[in-house]
């Protein structure tokens, strides 16, 4: 089974546009769970631009599923990480200025420092991920670094998906599914799946576990509904 990890970061980003606390990120969280979602994704960034450390603490008292947080390990990231110690910890090499993540991790180049600092979270009952393009040399790398899961980074897929370049488009991920499935690791995958793609990304992937999805989600709720989109997803991922 796939799960769904619904990001609420852009929720967040609503929220602070104004100063309040509208859209309220707990009550969201909380809905979205009860609409079917099996987890809840969120990815603070340095300059809190939209979820801040705070919304992270909090939401680790009130999400009853599991309990995704990504981010670049600096220390401020992993202290906060090792504190609050969720379901999941998501690693994704973003600079800080960073319109979003637009990249997956060397991970033959940065082998000991994810080793290191995957060991400290598994130590902690951390489950780990490391955020990857579909790479089978990426792959392996994750792997020597005791790294539980993989995160395939799926910009790429969505970019050609839409152009129609189906096959081209789901090939590269296909590879890296094999090679994480040898190896051993579990695969999560996100960034820009969307209604339209999710389904056909799914049915090519090998023992998919989860995708992390919100842009889109958040978006396609504006016109949709946000139990109405969070129930289409979870109709596609079956
Ligand atoms: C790692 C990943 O792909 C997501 O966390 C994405 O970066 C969302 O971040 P923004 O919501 O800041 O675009
Ligand atoms: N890890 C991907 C994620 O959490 C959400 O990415 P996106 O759907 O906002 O592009």
């Amino acid at each position: 089974m796939t799960k769904l990890s619904v990001n609420i970061n852009k929720l967040a980003t609503l929220r602070n546009s104004r100063g309040g606390n509208m859209p309220n990120l707990i009550k969201s969280a909380n809905d979205i769970e009860s609409f079917g979602a099996q987890g809840i994704t969120i990815h603070p960034r340095p300059d809190e631009r939209h979820i801040r450390y705070q919304d992270a603490y909090d939401l680790k008292e009130v999400v009853t599923t599991e309990y995704n947080i990504e981010g670049n390990p600096i220390p401020k990231f992993v202290d906060m990480v090792l504190a609050i110690k969720p379901t999941q910890v998501t690693l994704v090499p973003d600079a800080e200025d960073a319109v979003t993540s637009n990249a997956g991790w060397d991970t033959i180049k940065h082998k000991d420092f994810l080793a290191d600092v995957i060991k400290t979270f598994k130590e902690n009952g951390i489950r780990t991920s490391i955020f990857v393009d579909p790479d089978v040399e990426m792959v392996k790398g994750a792997a020597e670094t005791g790294t539980d899961r993989i995160e395939l980074y799926t910009e790429s897929f969505a970019q050609e998906f839409s152009k129609g370049k189906e096959k081209e488009s789901i090939q590269p991920f296909m590879d890296a599914a094999v090679m994480a499935n040898e190896l051993g690791l579990g695969i999560n995958a996100g960034h820009d799946l969307n209604l339209d793609n999710i389904q056909f990304f799914k049915s090519h992937i090998p023992n998919l576990l989860e995708v992390s999805i919100g842009h889109a989600l958040i978006c396609e709720s504006i016109y949709l509904g946000l139990e109405n989109v969070v129930n289409m997803y979870l109709h596609r991922l079956k």
